[in-house]
């Protein structure tokens, strides 16, 4: 399917979710990322939700990070020229909702995409190639080519695997795995 189609798909069948079930999956998928080899890094990048926009509520594995006393790094939206600013959440980054709805830090200590081990990526579908779609705006895809080679590329979704998203193109960075309330897929 073509990425404008697997937008509109894929909106809907996240609009049919209701609160409990986001909810059920959210804390099913911070779940599963424990089972990931990802333990051993240090610096690891994180969305903020859009609650708005029935995004994963990322807060579960907000609290396991922390817990592991990871390194936690978020970003703050530029939406003129469609790049992100990163910064290190710590207890006292004040976050602020921006106009779009995404929890942000006001300011803090900056953080540099190449200083990232991990990322933890939302999405609107992928395929099982590992290739994603967002919102069509090329944040992602921007800031993941900052990111050091070898950065481990974790899609987040509510959904499984679409068979192809036939529409890729060379700015398009596929992932390394994608994690499910149900399975963890693996693409390298
Ligand atoms: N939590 C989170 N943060 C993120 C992203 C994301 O997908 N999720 N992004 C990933 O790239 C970037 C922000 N991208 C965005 C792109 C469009 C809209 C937005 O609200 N667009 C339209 C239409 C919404 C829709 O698609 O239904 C709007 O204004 O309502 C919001 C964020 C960076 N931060
Ligand atoms: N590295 C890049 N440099 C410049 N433009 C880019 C880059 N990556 C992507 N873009 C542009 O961003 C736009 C959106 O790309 P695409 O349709 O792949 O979005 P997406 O993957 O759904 O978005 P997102 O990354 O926000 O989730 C395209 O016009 C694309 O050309």
């Amino acid at each position: 399917m073509l990425k404008k189609d697997l937008r509109i798909a894929f909106k809907k069948k996240r609009e049919a979710l209701s609160l409990a079930e986001i909810d059920e999956k959210s804390l099913a998928i911070a779940n599963q990322v424990l089972q990931l080899q990802l333990w051993e890094y240090s610096f690891f990048h994180l969305f903020l939700s859009i609650e708005r926009l029935k995004e994963i509520n990322t807060e579960y594995l907000l609290h396991i990070l922390n817990g592991k006393d990871k390194n936690i790094v978020v970003s703050k939206s530029e939406f003129e020229a469609l790049t992100m600013k990163h910064f290190l959440l710590t207890d006292a980054t004040p976050l602020k909702l921006n106009k779009w709805g995404i929890p942000e830090p006001v300011n803090g200590i900056e953080i540099p995409a190449t200083q990232l081990d991990v990322v933890f990526i939302p999405l609107l579908a992928f395929d099982e190639k590992g290739n994603r779609i967002g919102y069509g705006k090329g944040f992602y895809d921007r800031f993941l080519n900052e990111c050091k080679e070898d950065v481990i590329k974790v899609g987040l979704s509510f959904f499984e695997a679409t068979t192809t998203i036939e529409d890729t193109n060379a700015n398009d960075i596929p992932l390394d795995f994608c994690v499910t309330p149900e399975k963890i897929y693996r693409f390298n």
